[in-house]
């Protein structure tokens, strides 16, 4: 068991601002600097060092769920100041360069995927906005809503395609629709989305008779590794490759090559790192099972491997944070409901989940990228300027 001497020790230089930790042999001690203390961290029982040695993140994270840790204040905040610490233990090597054996075949990325996204819509209604979007929205002027965020960001992604109407459109990992039911809609494009959930592609059917879209929308539920169909003029995979793996990384930027035309445009969206790739094991085993945040690095080679072009690129991490920042709060606005639903542990796993994330962004380990991507000459036919995008 682990001795509050040495908890002291791992907690010294992790907080730039004081949180006061109770240990569970009865001391207190507050780091970060004097003053009122903004958070603080008890520890109800003792927490076994072989563990937390072994595996850092999982051993944390499951005694938060378990409530051997409780935190007053917010966690957003702790995680993110732990980051942003010289010396701190979230800074550890171990940490950084998680990297679990994961298999990515089609049968485990199925299962994967429908354990995160087929806990049910209602759950997901809750707290996301009423578009269903499950990505970084687009926060264009400060006050703008979640919803119109969200919107913001289907329309920055759909005019970074310059579409003309009457072309194709594929969406890779549509989740519940909003955008390729957009492009459709408003953009007149012929658009295929396809998804691994059965609850999403449910929902997108419906939606699709909903807006009397059949002809012009279909989804598929399918691993878009098996995915047989001409190509499209534009390919879009939003909050996407987040789920692909180093290992299979390279083939997801060629299958996006496999199915654009010559002179086509692709606008990838996703979560990057800025040191490396890697795996967050408490993540891993709780959250996002095969879920992998590929390094920047990473992906600019795989995408130039693939034969593909990068023709603009566009970070939207403080977007990212905000978006974090408004799920927590809905997903806390409908706690009770959420607790006597799926029960406490679930709730402080998911509450965990969303702060976690949000705090990385605000730390800046992790960014969220726009890559537009254009195919051999196709960049020719494009605008000189970004004019077009707004
Ligand atoms: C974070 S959600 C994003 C959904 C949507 N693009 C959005 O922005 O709201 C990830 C999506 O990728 C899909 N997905 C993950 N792996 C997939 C795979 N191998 N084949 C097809 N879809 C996949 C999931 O089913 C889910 O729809």
């Amino acid at each position: 068991m682990l001795d509050s001497m040495l908890f002291k020790t791992i907690l010294k230089h992790s907080f730039d601002f004081p949180v006061k930790v109770n240990y569970a042999d009865g001391s207190s001690k507050q780091y970060g600097g004097d003053g009122t203390p903004e958070a603080e961290i008890t520890f109800r029982d003792n927490i076994s060092i072989k563990e937390l040695i072994k595996n850092p993140s999982v051993c944390l994270g499951e005694a938060y769920m378990d409530g051997i840790i409780d935190i007053q204040g917010s966690i957003q905040k702790i995680i993110a100041s732990a980051y942003r610490s010289e010396g701190s233990f979230l800074r550890s090597a171990k940490l950084k360069k998680y990297h679990p054996h994961q298999d990515h075949s089609e049968n485990k990325n199925k299962a994967d995927i429908q354990s995160h996204y087929d806990i049910g819509n209602d759950f997901y209604k809750l707290w996301l906005d009423s578009t269903m979007t499950y990505s970084c929205a687009y926060f264009e002027k400060s006050s703008d809503t979640l919803e119109q965020a969200q919107m913001n960001k289907v329309h920055h992604i759909l005019k970074k395609l310059n579409p003309q109407p009457g072309k194709t459109m594929l969406d890779i990992g549509c989740g519940w629709g909003t955008l390729m039911l957009t492009a459709a809609k408003e953009y007149n494009l012929k658009v295929t989305g396809i998804t691994l959930s059965k609850e999403q592609y449910d929902y997108v059917n419906q939606q699709i008779k909903h807006l009397g879209l059949e002809g012009q929308a279909e989804v598929i539920l399918e691993d878009y590794r098996e995915l047989k169909h001409e190509p499209f003029d534009y390919i879009t995979s939003v909050g996407m490759f987040e789920h692909v793996g180093h290992a299979e990384l390279p083939r997801y930027f060629k299958i996006v090559n496999k199915y654009l035309k010559n002179d086509g445009i692709a606008l990838i969206h996703g979560i990057t790192r800025q040191q490396g790739g890697a795996s967050n094991a408490w993540l891993d085993k709780y959250i996002f099972p095969g879920g992998y945040i590929p390094g920047l690095v990473e992906n600019m080679t795989d995408i130039v491997e693939a034969q593909l072009q990068l023709s603009d690129l566009e970070s939207l991490r403080r977007h990212y944070q905000k978006t974090l920042e408004i799920w927590d709060k809905n997903f806390n606005a409908h706690r009770e409901e959420i607790v006597a639903k799926m029960g406490e542990r679930f709730t402080r796993m998911w509450d965990l989940y969303l702060q976690a994330c949000a705090a990385s962004f605000e730390a800046g380990n992790i960014d969220v990228m726009q890559f537009q991507l254009t195919k051999g000459p196709s960049g020719i036919n494009m605008p000189m300027t970004r004019e077009y995008m707004n």
